[in-house]
């Protein structure tokens, strides 16, 4: 017997193009295929879908699952978290709650500014852990083996986990002058990561000042990557260059991201209602629904 549709969200965060699936009350999931075809619309190019499912722990609001726009599933993902607590927050009219993801145990809270603050987890810098696919006993910088590509900068980040895999290269010219959509696939798809890797390239402008570009694993050059964001942070904190707390310019705006004491990374931005629909989480089949 066919499922019917399930609803979904247009939103952004910060730029990062995002859908929100309502999976609740489904026992179905969305996939890969199903992914790849909503992707191939123009309508609905996407960069991420949180897939909201019925909570499977006690204590925790949902269940979210995270699939980049090639159909891989990711394990974290700093923007779309927010765009589900916002779209949460709208429905039940209360503004924390505790999610089960990949990833661990998150936490997200809507202000009265409108702006949404996630908690990340806590990062994770062992090698294995990452992961990587050589030992290195200290990865605050890496060395890459790259062959003969002309910025040479690009051959040592810092790298490190925040439930998902990044690699920071630090640059101290403008970010801008880095040809990332020829690098970044390079660089994502690089043997030293062995589940790919979210790249960011990023310029320290004043200890709590970084500028940030990113080539996300599974969805390539996006406005804005909240992971990557918190990667840059702590990455920059660990080597020196940075303050535990900044703000992170990315092109689609302003994210602050706070390494606390505790050890757990916040991210604050905001997050952005578009338009809904309904789609067949199988197939990918979609449908714009008239009402706002
Ligand atoms: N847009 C994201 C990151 C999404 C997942 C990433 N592409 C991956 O595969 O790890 C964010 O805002 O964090």
């Amino acid at each position: 017997m066919a499922l019917s549709n399930a609803p979904f969200l247009k939103m952004n965060g910060l730029g990062n193009q995002i859908i929100v699936a309502d999976m609740r009350g489904r026992k179905d999931r969305v996939t890969p295929e199903a992914a790849i075809a909503i992707n191939a619309r123009v309508e609905t190019r996407f960069d991420q879908i949180m897939a909201i499912h019925d909570a499977r722990m006690p204590g925790t609001a949902n269940y979210v699952e995270i699939i980049n726009s090639d159909g891989s599933r990711a394990q974290a993902c700093g923007n779309g978290m927010r765009c589900v607590v916002q779209f949460l927050s709208a429905e039940q009219g209360r503004q924390r709650f505790t999610f089960e993801t990949v990833a661990g145990i998150l936490f997200g809270e809507e202000a009265e500014t409108g702006l949404v603050t996630v908690d990340m987890g806590t990062p994770k810098f062992a090698w294995y852990d990452i992961p990587l696919a050589e030992e290195f006993a200290d990865t605050r910088t890496i060395e890459l083996q790259i062959g003969p590509i002309d910025a040479p900068v690009l051959h040592s980040p810092s790298v490190m986990s925040i439930g998902n895999p990044h690699a920071t290269f630090w640059v101290k010219d403008d970010v801008w002058s880095y040809a990332l959509d020829r690098f970044g696939p390079l660089l994502e798809n690089h043997p030293i990561f062995p589940e790919r890797a979210n790249i960011g390239i990023a310029q320290v402008v004043e200890p709590d000042k970084i500028i940030l570009r990113v080539w996300e694993r599974g969805a390539g050059l996006t406005e804005a990557c909240g992971t990557a964001a918190c990667a840059a942070l702590v990455n920059g904190a660990r080597t020196r260059r940075t303050a535990r707390k900044a703000t992170v310019t990315l092109p689609g705006g302003d994210l602050v991201v706070e390494w606390q004491a505790d050890d757990r990374v916040t991210l604050t931005g905001p997050a952005e209602f578009e338009w809904r629909g309904e789609f067949d989480p199988a197939s990918g089949a979609w449908t714009r629904s008239k009402a706002a």
